[in-house]
């Protein structure tokens, strides 16, 4: 039956949040676009932080925390900074049964709570680099209707914030983080990710530029900007903005003084709902074994009334082993001995909650020493000898890992479609997949773009209009198309020279 109740593909909004639930990530809250993160959930948060936590301190980065809210004044600090931001921004207004003299913001981000003290910390160039990060959460009180993980008015995240004397410091740090983003989908969550540069129009408006990896949701067709790295320049050291000035030691003439350069980067508990629809089927959720609070689960089959209670004895203590074994070799097991279930009802449970693999064990199994593997990614069965098991089970949660990975991969990578003549732009994001074009990167052409793609827009027939195409990624690796010839190669949507091939896509 279908546990979940709808199908992955039928509809994916009812199928995404009855998989959350199902699997007991999440709950609803009683204030509408929060959530609840139960612990099935949040021990994924907790490993995404454990890793890249660890990789980021052997950068030399500190964890620090500020306070979560920000003056009026000090957020309004910039004006073109907060523009288009300010309608998500909440505001403290009242405590108690008085009202504040001033409203207080809750941070939706932390440039304006922390560079102020950035400023005043960074004296001499000595003082530089400058490398903190903070665990906490924000606030956007966002408008659009919420999805959990994706699209909440708060949710955790790490942002760095970093200050450095030269721009080629700065801007190797912005690829490092990148690279260990791409590492915690790739690596730890078993999504495949594309890294690249976003346009002007897409970068954050306050940096330089911004780096970014783009994930992708074959089920819906659409692109995800999966986490950010930006370059900020020298936007936020300026002396109109939080004027963070050293002397510059490699000025000749020993006067000289520089506006440091700084970067921010974040990657937030949206890393979960990725991991969700990209992997999750219609039994439920499927977790990569790397981030699976629970690897491998026991279950005591075979065993039926007609059984002695020294019967049910005997394969429970066999089952207890077999967990013992397993933790001790560094496995995330557990045997699930709960009684009043039957075994049928103990896979349809853990499948949901996507446990990686279950071993089977009955009277039978025993007898000839092994026991039946069923992996959660491909349902495929395999008896496992018993002796074997701490080699063997640890080899198979990796095959697995490799395996979500590879297929995600695969997925990914056929829904990228090189269009180089504009009538197949709106057919390839009819068909789910993302629009790789040879583009001039004029961001006037970037705006029909948008417009011209959304279907309903050209053709007559007023089908409900979809979101047009926006900019994705300018991916970094070129090479998986042909080379771009200067002054030959077209813009498809405006004729002009076109420079590098960037993905377009209908977007989260
Ligand atoms: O994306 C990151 C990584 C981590 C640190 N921050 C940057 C830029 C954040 C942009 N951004 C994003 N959203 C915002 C919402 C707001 F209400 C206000 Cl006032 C500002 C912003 C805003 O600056
Ligand atoms: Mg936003």
């Amino acid at each position: 039956e279908i546990a979940i109740g709808v199908k992955k593909e039928v509809d994916f909004a009812a199928w995404y949040t009855n998989v959350l639930i199902k699997a007991d990530m999440l709950d609803y809250y009683s204030v509408s676009g929060c959530y609840i993160l139960k612990p099935w959930s949040y021990s994924i948060w907790e490993q995404i932080q454990e890793w890249f936590n660890a990789r980021i301190k052997e950068m030399g980065v500190e964890n620090a925390y500020f306070p979560m809210f920000v003056s009026s004044k000090v957020l309004e600090r910039e004006k073109d900074h907060i523009e288009g931001f300010s309608p998500e921004v909440a505001w403290v207004t009242r405590a108690g049964q008085s009202d504040l003299e001033e409203p207080i913001a809750i941070r939706p981000t932390s440039e304006t709570a922390m560079y102020p003290y950035y400023a005043k910390w960074i004296k001499s160039y000595r003082d530089l680099p400058l490398k903190l990060n903070q665990w906490n959460s924000v606030v956007r009180w966002e408008f659009k209707n919420p999805q959990p993980f994706l699209r909440t008015r708060e949710f955790l995240w790490q942002e760095g914030h970093t200050a450095h004397l030269t721009k080629h410091e700065a801007d190797q740090e912005v690829l490092e983080i990148l690279d260990l983003y791409r590492r915690v989908y790739e690596d730890l969550l078993a999504v495949p990710v594309i890294t690249g540069i976003k346009s002007e129009k897409e970068k954050f408006a306050g940096g330089l530029y911004t780096t970014t990896i783009e994930g992708f949701i074959p089920t819906s067709g659409r692109g995800i900007q999966a986490a950010t790295s930006h370059c900020l320049g020298q936007n936020f050291s300026r002396p109109e903005m939080f004027n963070i000035v050293v002397e510059d030691p490699n000025d000749p003439t020993g006067q000289g003084k520089t506006y440091v350069w700084q970067n921010s980067w974040g990657l937030s508990t949206r890393t979960i709902g990725v991991m969700v629809m990209v992997h999750g089927d219609n039994q439920g959720l499927v977790l990569p074994p790397r981030v699976a609070s629970l690897q491998v689960v026991i279950v005591p089959c075979g065993v039926t009334a007609k059984f002695t209670d020294e019967d049910r004895k005997r394969i429970n203590d066999a089952c207890l082993d077999l967990e013992k074994t397993l933790k001790k070799s560094g496995v995330r097991a557990k045997a699930d001995l709960r009684d009043g279930y039957t075994p049928g009802y103990k896979f349809n449970d853990w499948e949901q909650k996507g446990v990686p693999l279950r071993l089977e064990l009955g009277p039978n199994d025993l007898s000839r020493s092994q026991t039946l593997s069923v992996r959660r990614d491909t349902g495929v069965k395999a008896p496992l000898p018993l002796g074997e098991l701490e080699t063997a089970v640890p080899k198979l949660l990796e095959t697995i890992q490799s395996d979500m990975y590879t297929r995600a991969k695969d997925t990914y990578f056929s829904r990228l479609k090189a269009v180089t003549k504009w009538e197949d732009v709106v057919p390839t994001l009819d068909a789910k997949c993302i629009v790789v074009m040879p583009w001039c990167e004029v961001e006037k052409c970037e705006d029909d773009i948008k417009e011209r793609s959304a279907r309903g827009s050209e053709q007559t027939d007023e089908r409900a209009p979809s979101a047009g195409a926006k900019s994705l990624a300018i991916p970094f690796d070129q090479s998986r198309w042909p080379a771009i010839e200067p002054g030959k190669t077209k813009c498809p949507a405006c004729g002009h020279d076109a420079k590098r091939w960037t993905m377009f896509g209908r977007s989260y």
